[in-house]
């Protein structure tokens, strides 16, 4: 039998994952989603026919796995409501919250409590997210495989073995659709400079993205070769390629996943102390 899987907050994150949980087959009567405000979850018991709860607390009581997705800011006091809930039930916790430790959580929860931490990104919304994911000491294989379910019917998955690396997992996926959709931006606003219509621009953009990031996917060849492959000696694609790596692109890459990776772990020490 399924996993009864409730989900506490349901929002984007949330929304994406039971969305794609169901599209993938997963029973709907087995997900609950709750949040206080029940115009928010009366279209998503609507479109998704899950059950939805407007009290954590009820939300948890039948739970094996519960999914923390509310903003870490005010994840501190919905776990505190819940620690009596979660105690009694000792269900998986997953949390995908920016910066909070699984220390963190299972504290504010309590203790003793098997938890996942899980760095998912947006482009979970169309399917084709990229999660890490991180287990504390009290996760057996199942409840990884649970995980693992969970977050593949939204995009692909990555486990770590150390926690802290869920900071270069934000760096480089969780954070980085923002990076990859400034680039689409940068590119328009350089197709009008040159002439093209802003609709045209973006179509053209965005296409080379999907299709670039199809190339790299299917295998055939590492990024830098089939960057090489677009690059004829002294074309257009060196003058512009070398361009950008003498403008120093890589070190400011570099340099943004270094910010995100320290402001995930600022985050998750400012809002520990509580
Ligand atoms: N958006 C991203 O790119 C992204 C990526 C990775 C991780 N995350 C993490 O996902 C989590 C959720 O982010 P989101 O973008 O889905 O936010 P969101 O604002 O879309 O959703 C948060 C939900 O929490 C609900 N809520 C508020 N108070 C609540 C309470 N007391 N009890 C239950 N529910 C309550 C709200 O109704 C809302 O539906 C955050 O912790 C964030 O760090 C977000
Ligand atoms: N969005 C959240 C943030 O910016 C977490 C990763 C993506 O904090």
């Amino acid at each position: 039998m399924a996993s009864n899987v409730t989900f506490i907050g349901a929002g984007n994150m949330a929304s994406a994952i039971f969305g794609g949980m169901i599209e993938s087959g997963y029973p709907r009567e087995a997900i609950t989603a709750t949040s206080p405000d029940d115009a928010m979850l009366a279209p998503l018991r609507e479109r998704y026919g899950i059950h939805t709860e407007t009290d954590n607390n009820a939300g948890v009581a039948n739970a094996d796995v519960v999914v923390l997705a509310v903003k870490p800011q005010i994840m501190h006091d919905v776990c505190a409501a819940m620690r009596d809930a979660t105690q009694d039930r000792k269900p998986l916790i997953v949390s995908v919250a920016a910066g909070l430790t699984a220390e963190t959580l299972e504290r504010w929860l309590g203790g003793d409590l098997p938890v996942i931490r899980c760095m998912p990104n947006t482009p979970s919304l169309v399917g084709s997210g990229a999660s890490g994911l991180y287990a504390n000491r009290l996760v057996d294989d199942s409840q990884k495989s649970i995980a693992t379910t969970l977050m593949e019917s939204v995009g692909i998955v990555e486990w770590v073995d150390e926690e802290v690396l869920l900071e270069a997992v934000t760096a480089v996926a969780g954070s980085a659709p923002a990076y990859f959709y400034l680039v689409f931006e940068a590119l328009e606003e350089a197709g009008v400079k040159l002439g093209l219509p802003a609709e045209s621009a973006r179509r053209l953009a965005v296409q080379t993205g999907l299709g670039a990031a199809r190339m790299v996917q299917q295998g055939d060849a590492d990024p830098a070769q089939l960057r090489r492959n677009v690059m004829s000696p002294n074309g257009t694609t060196e003058r512009a390629v070398t361009h950008l790596e003498e403008a120093g692109l890589r070190q400011i890459f570099l340099e943004a996943a270094e910010v995100c990776a320290a402001r995930a772990r600022e985050m998750g020490e400012e809002l520990g102390k509580q």
